[in-house]
Order: structure tokens, then C-alpha cells, then sequence
């Protein structure tokens, strides 16, 4: 994404933000409230489009009109609500909406079985896909919603906040469950308010701040309090913009 821009009649969200994203990488996406992160990820899911900038996947220019082009794109994103149905078990969330058939009927067994394996893959210790939803824990949700994700095979996958409502132990979790999905080759975008889940998981970051985003900086190579500091002064240089 390059020099992105989005209004909301008076209000400017977005002035020139660029992100790039490589497979089996994950960036951080750092700002302050109402800095502009959900209105870009909305953008890249297809359910905003932008006013101006450019849009590329393997350096073709792409331009979705709603979230279908978007996945068919193979973009997923992770709202910060999970759209799980708390009513339904797990193995029905995987599949919401997209049961597998067999002779017209779902075939439960392999709703379980795949749900299974996709759980096993993220290492979850969530104990049955007969489980419902509103008897899992924060973190089992969100590893939920990842396996979900999964099942529309990916090339990067969103996630809004995935820690904000959890302990410190389940959001250690997550973050593992997120090392998973980058060693698949899957390109994450995490959006986080938790500097810690940035150390942590991800290799490059941008901080938007004012509508406009920083150059990417390496993770691994700055200390926290270097991190930190960059996010304290919210002051963006524009001259080693994205390539
Ligand atoms: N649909 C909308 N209509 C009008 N203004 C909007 C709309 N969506 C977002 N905005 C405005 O755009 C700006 C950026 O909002 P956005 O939600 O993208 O920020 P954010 O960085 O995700 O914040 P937070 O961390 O609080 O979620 C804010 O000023 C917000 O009020």
C-alpha cells in the first residue's frame, strides 16, 4: 500500500500511509487512538475503499470493491470481535456459513476432524471442537478465530488487537499461536497498542501518527525503549518513506 489516502467528509483519516508486507513476515502497526489503523486495514479487507494511493499484490496494482475481492486476494482479517457465535462449538465456527457436505447433509465428522487439525497446527490446548464458544477463555477464542482464518488459506491475515482483553499469560499464547502462522508463510499485519506483542512477534513496524506513517523499522534491530521512544514522540519522517 502506498501514499494511501481516506476522508470521511470533513475528517482526514488517512493523509499518505504506506505499509508493505512480505510472506511469512509480520509487521506492527503502532498509533495512537484514532491515528487511522482500522480505517487502513479496512481498506486492505476491501469493506473501505480509499480516496487515493496505490494498492499492489506481487506488484500488480488491485483495487477490491468489497471484502470478497479482498479474500480472493487472499487477505484475511481478524476483527477485534472475532464474529464467533458464542451459542455454536468450535468445529461450527470454523466452518460458519460454508459447512462441509456430504450427500447434502453436513458432514459433521469432517467439520470436527479439520477443526482439529487446524487447532493441533496452532498448538492450541483447546481440549474438544465440541466446545462452545462461550465456555472458552479469551486467548481460546482468538486462536478460534485464527483457525477459522486459516481455512480461507491466506497470504496475510490482519489481526486488530488480538491481546487487548487478555491476561498476560493467554496473550503469550497468542502471540506463539502467531509464530505458527508466520513459520506457514503467512503474512501478518498486527495491529497493537502492546509494544511487548511487537517485540515479540514482529520483524519490521511503521507507526501512523496525524494521518501519515513512518518508514518501516526494524524490530529486531531497536530496543524497547528505542521503540518506545519512537512511538512517545509520534513524529513520523517521511524521507525513508516504504520502498
Ligand atoms: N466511518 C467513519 N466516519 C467518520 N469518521 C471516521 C469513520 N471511521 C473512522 N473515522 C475517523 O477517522 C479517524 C481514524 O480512525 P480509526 O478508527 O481508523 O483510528 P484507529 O487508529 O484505528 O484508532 P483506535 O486505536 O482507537 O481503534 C478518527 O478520527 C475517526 O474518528
Amino acid at each position: 500500500m502506498r501514499d494511501i489516502g481516506k476522508s470521511f467528509g470533513a475528517i482526514t483519516a488517512l493523509r499518505s500511509v504506506s505499509l508493505a508486507v512480505h510472506a511469512g513476515e509480520a509487521i506492527g502497526v503502532l498509533g495512537d487512538n484514532g491515528a487511522g489503523k482500522s480505517t487502513l486495514m479496512k481498506i486492505l479487507a476491501g469493506s473501505l475503499q480509499r480516496d487515493s494511493g496505490v494498492f499492489e499484490v506481487d506488484g500488480a496494482p488491485v483495487a477490491f470493491q468489497s471484502p470478497r475481492d479482498s479474500r480472493a486476494a487472499g487477505i484475511e482479517m481478524i476483527y477485534q470481535d472475532l464474529a464467533l457465535c458464542d451459542e455454536l462449538d468450535v468445529a461450527s465456527n470454523f466452518f460458519l456459513g460454508r459447512e462441509p457436505r456430504r450427500f447434502g447433509l453436513l458432514d459433521i465428522a469432517r467439520m470436527h476432524a479439520e477443526a482439529a487439525k487446524g487447532l493441533a497446527a496452532l498448538g492450541s490446548r483447546i481440549p474438544s471442537t465440541w466446545t462452545d464458544i462461550k465456555s472458552l477463555s479469551g486467548g481460546q477464542r482468538q486462536t478460534v478465530a485464527i483457525g477459522r482464518a486459516l481455512t480461507f488459506n491466506p497470504r496475510v491475515l490482519i489481526m486488530d488487537e488480538p491481546t487487548a482483553a487478555l491476561g498476560v499469560r493467554e496473550a503469550a499464547a497468542v502471540i506463539e499461536t502467531i509464530r505458527r502462522v508466520k513459520a506457514k508463510g503467512v503474512a501478518v499485519i498486527l495491529i497493537s497498542h502492546r509494544l511487548q506483542d511487537v517485540l515479540d512477534v514482529c520483524d519490521t513496524a511503521i507507526l501512523i501518527s496525524e494521518g501519515r506513517s513512518s518508514a518501516p523499522f526494524s524490530v529486531p534491530a531497536l530496543t524497547a525503549a528505542d521503540i518506545s521512544r519512537i512511538v512517545l514522540s509520534g513524529r513520523v519522517e517521511r524521507e525513508a518513506a516504504v520502498q
